[in-house]
């Protein structure tokens, strides 16, 4: 247990206009070798929505709900929010909180699992705005991956139970869950063994499926893979799979993958997946993200309780957890691993 004096919302970022979108897209790619033919076919995503990224608004909407959960539980802290690409930039946040004499900080990132993307990236970040900022930025540390905890699976559950309802469903209808795919290189590295983010993708889609009550066949698969095409990602894509399913009414798509609906799951999903579906026969429902004012917050909310009240962790998984400041787990780039123990 320690003395934090805020809370921070670590996300992604998004643009919220049109002129915003391509140097948001220079800010994620930076270094990463995306080619630019793929830029701009995402960009194009962004302009059908007239250049504006939900998630923006979407953590502007968690905050309140985040700090009345947080308030249940006796945590009066104010909370923060920056961003890995766009504005709010995390610097300028950790700049401010520093300006108001915050020492430590509690950050909840809006991923629930490990990988390169999803977990050390954000510790990078956390990293580089302290080092812009200084000497006076406040020390950060980071809630634990919270794919398994029965509330956020909760969340997901009540939208597949949800979903279900808006189909056909009979003995051929599939459930699918599906999450951002990775550079099968990004995948080898995630975890202290090695191929934990597909681990955690399935274990929370396994459990989603049991909270969910659901008995027929389901899939887990990926979605939004970038990259050239010559790059291994995590296989098989969305609409690869449905290509690929024979004798099939109806599926249900649901996106365990991503806390809300962003453009990744608007376009990716309701539109490229949904399309696919239309044109192979198959009914198709796209199963909502969890609702603000649900079980997904309290959880976000007892993430921080257990750091600052000691409240106990709660999991319905079997994977073993792991302390990512305590491992090189998940590095950027693919490099040989460690030798341990000598
Ligand atoms: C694992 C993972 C998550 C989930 C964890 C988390 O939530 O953090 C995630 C989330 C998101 N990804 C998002 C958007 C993008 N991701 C890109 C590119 C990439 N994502 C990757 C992985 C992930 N991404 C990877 C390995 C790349 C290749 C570049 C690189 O190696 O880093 C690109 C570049 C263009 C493209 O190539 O698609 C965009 C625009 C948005 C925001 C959507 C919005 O604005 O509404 C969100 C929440
Ligand atoms: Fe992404």
């Amino acid at each position: 247990m320690s003395d934090y004096d805020a809370i921070l919302l670590l996300s992604f970022g998004g643009p919220e206009g049109p002129d915003d979108v391509m140097p948001f897209l220079r800010n994620v790619t930076r270094g990463r070798g995306i080619p630019e033919e793929r830029l701009l076919a995402v960009a194009e995503h962004y302009q059908h929505f007239g250049g504006v990224s939900p998630i923006n608004q979407w953590c502007r909407d968690l905050i309140p709900h985040l700090q009345t959960a947080l308030g249940r539980r006796g945590i009066e802290l104010p909370v923060y929010w920056g961003n890995r690409n766009w504005n709010p930039m995390l610097v300028d946040t950790v700049a401010t909180m520093a300006e108001r004499g915050v020492k430590r900080v509690l950050a909840i990132a809006t991923s629930a699992y490990g990988s390169y993307s999803s977990c050390r990236q954000y510790l990078d970040d956390i990293a580089a705005a302290r080092a812009a900022v200084g000497e006076r930025a406040p020390v950060i540390d980071k809630v634990r991956h919270f794919f398994d905890h029965p509330g956020f699976i909760a969340g997901y559950a009540q939208g597949v139970r949800e979903g279900l309802q808006k189909i056909t469903v009979d003995d051929t209808t599939r459930l699918l869950f599906t999450a951002h795919s990775i550079p099968s290189s990004m995948e080898e590295y995630s975890g202290p063994e090695g191929a934990r983010y597909s681990d955690q993708v399935r274990e929370a889609a396994e459990l989603t499926v049991a909270a969910a009550g659901w008995e027929g066949p389901w899939d887990v698969v990926w979605q939004s893979r970038s990259g050239p095409p010559q790059m291994p990602w995590l296989e098989p894509d969305v609409n690869d799979h449905l290509e690929s399913l024979e004798n099939t009414t109806s599926v249900a798509v649901c996106p365990i993958g991503f806390l809300s609906d962003h453009i990744e799951v608007l376009w990716d999903l309701d539109e490229e997946a949904a399309q696919t579906a239309q044109k192979l026969g198959i009914e198709y429902v796209r199963t909502a993200t969890p609702d603000l004012d649900g079980p997904m917050t309290e959880t976000l909310a007892e993430l921080a309780a257990e750091r600052i009240q000691g409240v106990p962790v709660r999991r319905l998984g079997k994977l073993p957890l792991w302390d990512p400041r305590e491992s090189g787990c998940c590095p950027a780039q693919a490099a040989p691993r460690p030798s341990k123990g000598h």
